[in-house]
């Protein structure tokens, strides 16, 4: 059985960055994975300007002021002022550019003016540059603002807008086909038949796929049959990149993915040491490649958020691949560890990590108040206190 970092390596060789590219206006690239290197066309801000509403003042800072300043002009944000002469002020607001020959600016509640000028209030001493934002000191013109890779998020959006950028080069999403298989599956929303289960494999991979930018096609559920799960899986990799598939990939008689996938094209790797999710299945068909997740909904999750999340991404052109890691404190014991990598549903608390839920492979109940997962290497027992790995979800 392949070791975690065995499987992700060789999912990682697999994975060919697709190369289809598309331009997009920014309010549509959420999510997105840039396919080109932005940089800013423009000084950010553009011009020396005035933190707050109140006054630009010409002082000299090491000589005696005068009691009133007269006040020569009115800036608002949006107009340029003209140079302010010595010993003079100017009525500005927030985010108009400061004149030049300005070297301060002093905030309204902290001065009185009236039709003589502009007076500081007693022990208001400004300081030199006070108030004032610098030409360029947020953003650079010409620097670089997003790589190639990087996912287009609310935060990278705004730094492209604030660089003057409109339309960035992204590749064309993914186009990931999701089947469910098992004669037991229900559509919520239907009655429960006896011996069935809900599918939730199906919306809880949707979103996570979605989330992670993958255009998603529903493959529909697909019965446990050879024929069933042959003719699904060539349907589904004449329409997609990847195809993945949830259940049937483990040793019963009515597990028939792998067969079929054999039988179509290639069984590349199955069976990794990890808990939950041993019989991870990655393979081809045709041109897609194809992903078996277990049908446990906690073993699909883990492994989609540990091992086929990178794979994916790198599918989709990032950069980024490892999963984020902080080292932080458990507050839990785990005296029994597993001869398998073990991946165990924990949340962020003031004490350190706390287990969530039970931690059974078939257990959703604990995984929506999960922060993330705390990785325990084989057969390594935790006690409170230890440093630990831990896989946040957000990342
Ligand atoms: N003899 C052995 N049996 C099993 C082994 C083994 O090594 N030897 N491995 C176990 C492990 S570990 C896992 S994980 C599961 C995975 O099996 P499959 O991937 O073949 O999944 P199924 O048998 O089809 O289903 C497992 C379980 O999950 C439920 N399920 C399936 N799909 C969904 C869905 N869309 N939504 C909700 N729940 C779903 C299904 O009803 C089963 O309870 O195999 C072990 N067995
Ligand atoms: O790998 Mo399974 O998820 O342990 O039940």
């Amino acid at each position: 059985m392949l070791t975690v970092s065995e499987a992700l390596d060789r999912l990682l060789t697999a994975a060919r960055p697709s190369t289809a590219t598309q331009t997009l206006p920014l309010a549509q690239a959420h999510g997105r994975i840039a396919a080109a290197e932005y940089r800013a066309s423009v000084d950010v801000p553009a011009l020396d300007n005035s933190a707050m509403d109140g006054y630009a003042l010409a002082l000299p800072f090491d000589a005696p002021l005068p009691d009133v300043f007269p006040v020569a002009q009115r800036i608002a944000a949006g107009q340029v002022g003209s140079a302010l002469a010595p010993l003079t002020a100017a009525r500005i607001f927030t985010g108009a550019p400061v004149p030049n020959g300005a070297t301060c600016v002093v905030m309204q509640e902290d001065c009185d003016a009236d039709e003589h000028g502009l007076r500081l209030k007693p022990g208001i001493t400004p300081h030199p540059d006070q108030h004032i934002r610098r030409r360029g000191e947020d953003i650079a013109q010409n620097s670089v603002l997003l790589q190639s890779g990087e996912q287009l998020d609310a935060a990278r959006i705004a730094l492209l807008a604030a660089g003057g950028i409109a339309e960035v080069a992204v590749h064309a999403p993914l186009r990931v086909t999701l089947l469910s298989t098992g004669d037991e599956l229900a559509e919520p929303g239907t009655p429960l038949p006896p011996g069935g289960v809900y599918n939730s494999n199906r919306p809880m991979l949707l979103a996570m796929l979605q989330a992670l930018g993958c255009e998603v096609i529903d493959g529909g559920m697909v019965p446990d049959r050879r024929d069933a799960t042959e003719a699904a899986l060539l349907a589904a990799a004449q329409q997609s990149d990847v195809v993945i598939s949830t259940g049937g990939v483990s040793v019963g008689e009515e597990d028939h993915v792998k067969a079929a996938l054999q039988a179509l094209g290639t069984l590349d790797l199955w069976k990794v040491a990890i808990k939950p999710g041993k019989p991870l299945a990655l393979g081809r068909i045709g041109k897609a490649d194809f992903v078996g997740l277990p049908g446990n909904p906690v073993s699909a999750y883990v492994t989609l958020q540990v091992l086929v999340r990178p794979f994916l991404r790198k599918r989709m052109g990032a950069h980024q691949l490892a999963p984020t890691v902080w080292p932080l404190p458990a507050a839990f014991d785990w005296p029994r560890p597993d001869k398998r990598q073990e991946y165990l549903r924990a949340a962020l608390t003031p004490a350190g990590l706390q287990l969530v839920g039970q931690q059974g492979s078939a257990m959703i109940s604990g995984l929506a108040g999960a922060h993330g997962l705390v990785e325990v290497p084989p057969g390594q027992v935790i006690q409170p206190g230890d440093t630990v790995r831990f896989l946040p979800f957000t990342s």
